[in-house]
Formats: structure tokens, C-alpha cells, sequence
């Protein structure tokens, strides 16, 4: 008899069955009046354990749809090997897409048919039936604030309701894993931070997984527990989004001067280059920047150091790194100049 799959702490690694794994795929596709195929995956490897938001982030062409793909049994990959819910996407295709409830970019629901109706027939393709189907769909359009639009029309809904709605469809029969393929793209900022309630009140269903894509850093930053971040069909980092940003070391630091210094910067150059773990120190008209180990911490000697050097300060703010600066230091490129490329 098996034994049971040992217990998944919050606290990180255990030995259980990742909900999500790839090791090494390679994608490549031809292009007409290209010499060389397009790499879309080029040695792309995760793990993702079981119960967690994990989010892939890259800039658009990354390679996070092709891997979503893979995943979900709609391409094959060149080599490589990826499983989903410990099942082999190419040897069990079949119990793999039972295993998994998919929520693509482009919504498939039916848009003349009401939003009750679209969850029916959802499950009914899942071999759900009768008062168990019946119970489940109205369960969702509760969970998903759809109850009083279920009898509309799906083109009658909101932006927001039909992502909501395409969320529930990929959940009717109750997957282990879910894909959200960049669930926000095209959501005005508050049907955008709804939707993040949704899939945070998600994270904390039993057992679910989640694998999100997405190109907006701070939604990786706000939903995912763990993230990857993708580039050029490779994964270039990975880790909480703490940790990532937690390994640039050091927050910046900008302060406000009432006035530009008088004559040149000088004295709140020499000024600041004296305050212990200070550097990187730029100075333009009224606004000098500077990185800090700790920005919160040699605030006070800053403000001394420049009221020394005769130069009052207005305000000052310390930011931690960004996801935008992580992206930055692990692909050598900004993010918004890799979104601007072709590959
Ligand atoms: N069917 C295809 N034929 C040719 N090239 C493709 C095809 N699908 C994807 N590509 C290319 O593969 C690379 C990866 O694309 P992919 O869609 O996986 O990226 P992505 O990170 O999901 O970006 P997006 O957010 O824009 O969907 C890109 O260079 C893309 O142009």
C-alpha cells in the first residue's frame, strides 16, 4: 500500500509531490523568412510545490505562455520533461487535464450563453451531472459575486465579471492545480485589484495550486508566495519575493532639499561620503539620491550630515528594491526595455 504524501509545511521544502514541475525544456518554433527557429524555451526549469500562489514573471515574449502550454498539454515541447500533480504531461495527457483547470488569456466562454449556463456546460464536459453540478455552479457564482448576473448573458458582463467568471470555469471540477494566464491584462485598476482579492482568497483553498503569469511586477510581488522570473526562455532567478529583493542589497534613499545647494554640490558630496554604509550618492538641483544598506537606518546621520554642509532638508523617502530592480540585475536589462524588444 502507499503511504501517505507527508504533510506541506508553510515553512518551505518537504518531500511531497511538486504540484508543478519542468526540467530542462527546450521549445523552438519556425518562422517564415527566418533563418533560425525562435527559441521560446531554452532549457526552462521550475518546481512548484503543492498549496502555493508561484508566479512566473517575464516581460512579454519570455516564454511564459509557451511553458504554459507544455503544461497544460496544448504543445509539445522539443525535449525536456514537464509534469503536472505528479503526471507526466506527454505519457498522460488525459489525466493531466483533469487534474487541472486552465483560465487562458483570452476568454473561453460561450458570450451569448448566461453565466449559470457556461458553468453547467463546463462541467458537464468534466462528467459532472444533476444536482451535484447544479449546486457546485451556483457555489461559484456566490464565491465570485456572479449570483445576481448568473440568468445575464455573459456580453452584457463587465471586463471584471467575465475574468471572474473565466476564473470559476477553470475551478467547476475541482482542479488540484490552476493556470492564470496573465489573469489582469486588459482590467481597469480596480477590476484589477479585485481580481487579486480573489485569487489571494484562492491561495488559501485547500490543496489548490496556482502557476500565475504575468508581466506586471507588482502583482507577482503581491500574490505570489514564490516567483520565477523568466527571460529569453530561461528562468534567471528565483525565490520569495522577499529574498529577491532582499539579495540586491541596500534600499535608496531620496531626499528633498529646501534649496539647491549654493555654489556647487560639493560639500553634500564630501558630507554624505562620510556617513558610514551611504554610497552611489547623486546630486541634481534639489534632489540628492543615494543607496544605503539599511536606508532607514542612516536616515538620521544623513539629515546631520547635510544640515553640517548648510543644506536644510524638505523630505525624505527610503524605498526598498523593486521587483523592477531585481528584473534588472538577473537579465541585465530593464524590464520596460525588454518588453520595447524582439527576440
Ligand atoms: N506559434 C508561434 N510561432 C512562432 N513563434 C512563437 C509562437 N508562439 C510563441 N512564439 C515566440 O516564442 C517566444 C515566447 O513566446 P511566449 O508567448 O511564450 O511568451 P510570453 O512570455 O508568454 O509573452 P506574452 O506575455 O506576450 O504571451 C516569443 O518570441 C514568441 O514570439
Amino acid at each position: 500500500m502507499n503511504s501517505p504524501a507527508p504533510p506541506v509545511t508553510r515553512a518551505g521544502r518537504t518531500t511531497a509531490t511538486p504540484a508543478v514541475q519542468t526540467l530542462d525544456l527546450v521549445k523552438t518554433y519556425q518562422v517564415k523568412g527566418r533563418d533560425e527557429p525562435v527559441r521560446a524555451l531554452d532549457g526552462l526549469s521550475i518546481t512548484v510545490e503543492p498549496g502555493i500562489v508561484f508566479g512566473l514573471l517575464g516581460p512579454n515574449g519570455a516564454g511564459k505562455s509557451t511553458t504554459v502550454k507544455i503544461l497544460t498539454t496544448l504543445a509539445a515541447a522539443d525535449s525536456g520533461r514537464a509534469a503536472v500533480a505528479g503526471l507526466d504531461v506527454t505519457a498522460e495527457p488525459a489525466r493531466v487535464r483533469r487534474a487541472i483547470g486552465v483560465v487562458a488569456q483570452r476568454s473561453g466562454a460561450d458570450p451569448v450563453a448566461t453565466g449559470r449556463e457556461n458553468l453547467l456546460l463546463q462541467g458537464r464536459l468534466y462528467g459532472m451531472r444533476g444536482a451535484e453540478l447544479g449546486r457546485r455552479a451556483d457555489q461559484l457564482l456566490s464565491r465570485f459575486d456572479l449570483t445576481d448576473a448568473a440568468k445575464r448573458q455573459v456580453k452584457t458582463y463587465s471586463g471584471g465579471m467575465q475574468r471572474r467568471l473565466d476564473v470559476a470555469l477553470g475551478l467547476v471540477h475541482r482542479p488540484q492545480v490552476l493556470f492564470l494566464d496573465e489573469p489582469t491584462t486588459g482590467l481597469d485598476p480596480e477590476a484589477r485589484t479585485a481580481m487579486w482579492e480573489e485569487i489571494s482568497r484562492l491561495a488559501g483553498d485547500e490543496g489548490l495550486t496556482i502557476l500565475l503569469t504575468t508581466h506586471y511586477l507588482e502583482e507577482a510581488d503581491k500574490l505570489a508566495a514564490r516567483l520565477a522570473i523568466v527571460d529569453r526562455g530561461r528562468i534567471v532567478a528565483e525565490g520569495t519575493p522577499d529574498e529577491l529583493k532582499g539579495e540586491l542589497h541596500g534600499d535608496a534613499v531620496h531626499v528633498e532639499l529646501v534649496r539647491a545647494p549654493e555654489t556647487d554640490a560639493l560639500d553634500v558630496y564630501q558630507s554624505l561620503g562620510r556617513v558610514p554604509g551611504v554610497r552611489d550618492i547623486t546630486v541634481d538641483g534639489r534632489r540628492v539620491s543615494a543607496r544605503a544598506d539599511d536606508g532607514a537606518a542612516a536616515v538620521p546621520a544623513l539629515l546631520a550630515a547635510l544640515d553640517q554642509a548648510g543644506s536644510p532638508v524638505a523630505a525624505v523617502t527610503v524605498a526598498r528594491p523593486s521587483l523592477d530592480d531585481v528584473y534588472l540585475r538577473y537579465a541585465g536589462r530593464s524590464f520596460a526595455d525588454a518588453e520595447g524588444a524582439t527576440r
